[in-house]
């Protein structure tokens, strides 16, 4: 009997569990915000695995768009917070175009939020105190390189050389560190239930205010 096809085997996975939280759209707060900070305490709560990794989507000043996975730094009443190097390929996206797209997708609870709208930078205290906390020797890497170029012959030299900066140094933060904000237009919040429901709330800001629709799953 022959192997079934990688397409069949992806068609027979299971995608949720049988226990998952609701979503209960007339009991969302007004502001998307608490509602994305109750749903990461719940995540963080349950130990969903690394309920802090997201897809940040950008685009270039062409518009080719392109997506990698960071870490969600914080959560405030000014949106969703994220650090990387303004010269990396992402940071010169959000230059050229300040408007970001993330994704966060806790599989363990059936449930998917996206995020659009613009992007600033935050204050330098928050950059220097984010870049602070990061292991030396992942300190040490973003100030050896170019993050995403490709690496040369030089590259043990110029490690070595970093890590020595960073260790005479340890109050040293490169230019480039931004904290970057995402100031919310739209949160969706996406919730899987059993015998294959989902809930999609969708949050817009209008006038200044939050407009909510349900939307077709
Ligand atoms: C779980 C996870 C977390 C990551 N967190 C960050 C992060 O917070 N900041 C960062 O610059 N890169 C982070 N990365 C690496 C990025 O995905 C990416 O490789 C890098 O930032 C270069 O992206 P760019 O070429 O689009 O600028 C993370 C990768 C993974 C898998």
């Amino acid at each position: 009997m022959s192997e079934p096809s990688l397409r069949d085997r992806l068609r027979a996975l299971k995608v949720f569990g049988e226990d998952m939280p609701e979503l209960v759209p007339d009991a969302a707060p007004h502001d998307p915000l608490d509602l994305l900070r109750t749903w990461l305490e719940e995540a963080l709560a349950q130990g969903v695995a690394q309920p802090h990794a997201m897809t940040l989507a950008t685009s270039d000043a062409a518009g080719a768009p392109s997506a990698r996975t960071l870490l969600l730094k914080d959560l405030t009443p000014e949106g969703v917070w994220f650090a990387s190097l303004s010269s990396s390929p992402k940071g010169r996206d959000l230059e050229a175009n300040p408007r970001a797209a993330v994704v966060l997708y806790w599989r363990e609870q059936g449930r998917q939020i996206r995020v659009t709208g613009a992007i600033e930078k935050g204050p330098r205290d928050v950059a220097r105190a984010d870049f602070l906390q990061r292991h030396p020797k992942a300190r040490a890497t973003a100030i050896a390189g170019h993050q995403s170029e490709p690496i040369g012959d030089d590259h043990d030299e110029l490690q070595a050389d970093a890590q020595a900066r960073v260790d005479a140094d340890d109050r040293f933060v490169p230019e480039e560190w931004v904290a970057w904000i995402l100031r919310p237009q739209t949160v969706e919040f996406w919730q899987a239930a059993r015998h294959r429901e989902q809930t999609r709330l969708r949050y817009e800001k209008s006038g200044g205010d939050w407009q909510r629709d349900l939307l077709w799953p």
